[in-house]
């Protein structure tokens, strides 16, 4: 369990975290969502005990980072600017940090194949393509077994392959009942993964709910209609409390009404109907409707 209190960071006059306040629950992934600069990563390092917050807690199993005695066990951390030295082998780069953390060096070959780089393992970390580093990175985060992870946009870098890889990984993580925060500025991406969104824009925290009501409540769906006598059903639709705008294909895109009950309108209505077609809006507009310039004010 994470546990983000009143959290606040401010550099300078800009506070780039502001109040923030939310938990992570364990047996889950948690998406942690915001446009790039929202804060996201000033957030997990914060968690991670590596700035330090202007105000408020963050707690990690009940503890702040700084008193747990041997982090890499209670906590596996995945950083945009978590760097290998790049002349030391996969295998090494593992060995060490399992060294200074007191892990069993067995754990090294076990996390380079559940990353899948067992056949990297003899090879310089400054070779590794951004993809390969990112597969490294995670290793290292999951070398201590840890029961909480943090991972800052761990989906850059990776190919699509890599990316399906990546969602079982998080996905397995979390049925062993593990904790998973996992940061992203793509919602899409995070649709597919996270059962829990926290979503932030400058630094506030604009929602934290379960995906799928966030899908429920956020993805708009309408009803496309296109007939020859479109003014006529217009009228009759109008009169029946739907809401409709004109598509620029010339086809009438309806809300609030069931392709169902536009059906049996038009019927009853003698209404020739060419095309009746239902559609969900994209969830990426969604979101950035709700943290561009104007959703980053209100929370929802
Ligand atoms: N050390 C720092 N000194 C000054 N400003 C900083 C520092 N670190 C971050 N910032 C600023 O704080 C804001 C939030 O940055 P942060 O990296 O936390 O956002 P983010 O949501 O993780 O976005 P990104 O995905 O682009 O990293 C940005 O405007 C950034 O420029």
């Amino acid at each position: 369990m994470i546990e983000v209190q009143n959290l606040t960071k401010r550099y300078g006059e800009t506070t780039v975290v502001a109040g923030l306040t939310f938990t992570v629950r364990p047996g889950a992934v948690t998406g942690f969502l915001g446009p790039n600069g929202a804060g996201k990563s000033t957030t997990m390092r914060m968690i991670l005990g590596l700035t330090r917050p202007d105000a408020g807690t963050a707690l990690i199993g009940g503890r702040p980072y700084h008193e747990l005695t041997y982090p890499a066990r209670q906590v596996g951390a995945l950083l945009e600017t978590a760097v290998a030295h790049r002349s030391l082998t996969a295998a090494d780069h593992l060995r060490w940090i399992a060294q200074s953390n007191r892990i069993d060096r067995r754990r090294v070959a076990e996390v380079l194949e559940a990353v899948g780089l067992t056949g990297a393992a003899r090879r310089r970390v400054g070779t590794f393509s951004l993809g390969m580093g990112q597969r490294l990175g995670l290793a290292a985060a999951l070398l201590g077994d840890p029961p909480v992870l943090v991972l800052d946009e761990p989906v850059n870098g990776l190919d699509a392959e890599g990316i399906r890889w990546l969602r079982d990984l998080l996905r397995s993580m979390a049925v062993e009942g593990r904790t998973v925060l996992v940061s992203s500025h793509l919602m899409a991406e995070m649709s597919v993964v996270a059962d829990d969104l926290v979503v932030i824009g400058r630094g506030r925290l604009l929602t934290q709910t379960g995906t799928e009501e966030f899908i429920r409540r956020h993805a708009r769906t309408y009803v496309r209609v296109r007939t020859s006598e479109p003014l006529r059903l217009h009228r009759e639709l109008e009169r029946n409390g739907a809401s409709l705008s004109l598509a620029h294909d010339g086809s009438l895109e309806v809300d609030g009404m069931t392709a169902a009950e536009i059906n049996r309108l038009a019927a009853a209505g003698d209404l020739p109907l060419e095309e009746l077609s239902t559609h969900t809006g994209s969830l990426e507009d969604t979101f950035l409707k709700l943290t561009g310039p104007e959703g980053s004010s209100t929370r929802v």
